[in-house]
């Protein structure tokens, strides 16, 4: 159902708008075909990493390379086939249905003119390309349901099915799970991580992060603090001086990954 994953790297990216510095010297190279956790506190710059990545935030400074390529010099429609962005805040007032709301998804792959699909092998990889992701987000019963009066997490699992269809190299996901029950939290991630594409998705949720997150990266003023495996990453001083949290690092009685248990606030981030 998708591409090939995409490697995809970030080098010295520097985010200015007017006088605030958003980001500053950003270097990392995001796991292909594994899910990178982008992780840090409010305001640490997320979403404006997402954005840098996506192609939508041009950097002032550095650049991002997709399979070696600067992104920023591709055409919209090139990075369009190769890097899908499920972003924060949806627009609520298309007036689509959730299947028409998926199938913009295929613009990219799309002649600029509407013409009849030209083999009865496109149109069945067509088919099968809608139905893979529609089944993987778990979305058929919303498809002819008007994009407006679905629920937060309708909305976000039909943008997932958005992003597939895109069959994408690299899928961008900005707080995925903000809006799911905890079945659809767990399902939805653990969907994501079958796919093999390369994915960086932003979350708060750290015990999510240790559960579905290869590796994971965390900002904290604008700045890349630390990047790596989720287990070597996700310890009790990390969280001290990126959260200002006391939390205890266990490893979870029933899987081989780090298990998080806040005890409270600290009176102040700890220095590393
Ligand atoms: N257009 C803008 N002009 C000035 N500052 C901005 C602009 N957009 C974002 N910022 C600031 O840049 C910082 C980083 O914002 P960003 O949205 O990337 O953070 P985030 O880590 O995604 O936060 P959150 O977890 O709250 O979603 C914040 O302090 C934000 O207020």
């Amino acid at each position: 159902m998708t591409a090939t994953p995409a490697g995809l790297r970030a080098e010295g990216l520097r985010v200015r708008i007017g006088p605030a510095t958003l980001l500053d010297e950003v270097s990392l190279a995001f796991a292909p075909g594994r899910v990178t956790g982008l992780l840090g506190p409010n305001g640490a710059g997320k979403t404006t990493l997402l954005r840098a990545v996506a192609g939508l935030t041009r950097p002032s400074a550095g650049r991002v390379l997709l399979d070696g390529e600067d992104l920023h010099a591709l055409t919209a429609r090139r990075r369009a086939r190769q890097v899908a962005f499920m972003e924060q805040q949806a627009d609520t007032r298309l007036s689509l249905s959730a299947r028409q709301v998926v199938d913009l998804g295929r613009t990219p792959h799309r002649g600029r003119w509407p013409v009849p699909a030209n083999t009865a092998a496109a149109d069945a990889h067509e088919r099968a390309v809608f139905a893979g992701a529609v089944a993987a987000a778990d979305v058929g019963h919303l498809l002819d349901r008007s994009w407006p009066t679905l629920s937060g997490g309708e909305r976000q699992r039909v943008q997932l099915a958005r992003a597939l269809v895109q069959e994408p190299g690299v899928l961008l996901l900005d707080e995925p799970t903000n809006h799911l029950d905890l079945r659809h939290q767990l399902g939805f991630l653990g969907t994501v991580r079958g796919l093999g594409i390369t994915t960086v998705a932003a979350l708060h949720d750290l015990e999510l992060a240790a559960a579905y997150c290869d590796e994971v990266a965390v900002l904290l003023n604008g700045r890349l603090v630390a990047h790596g495996p989720s287990s070597d990453v996700l310890t009790s001083p990390m969280i001290a001086h990126v959260y200002g949290v006391d939390a205890t690092v266990e490893r979870h009685p029933r899987h081989d990954r780090p298990h998080i248990r806040w005890n409270g606030l600290l009176r102040e981030r700890t220095t590393p």
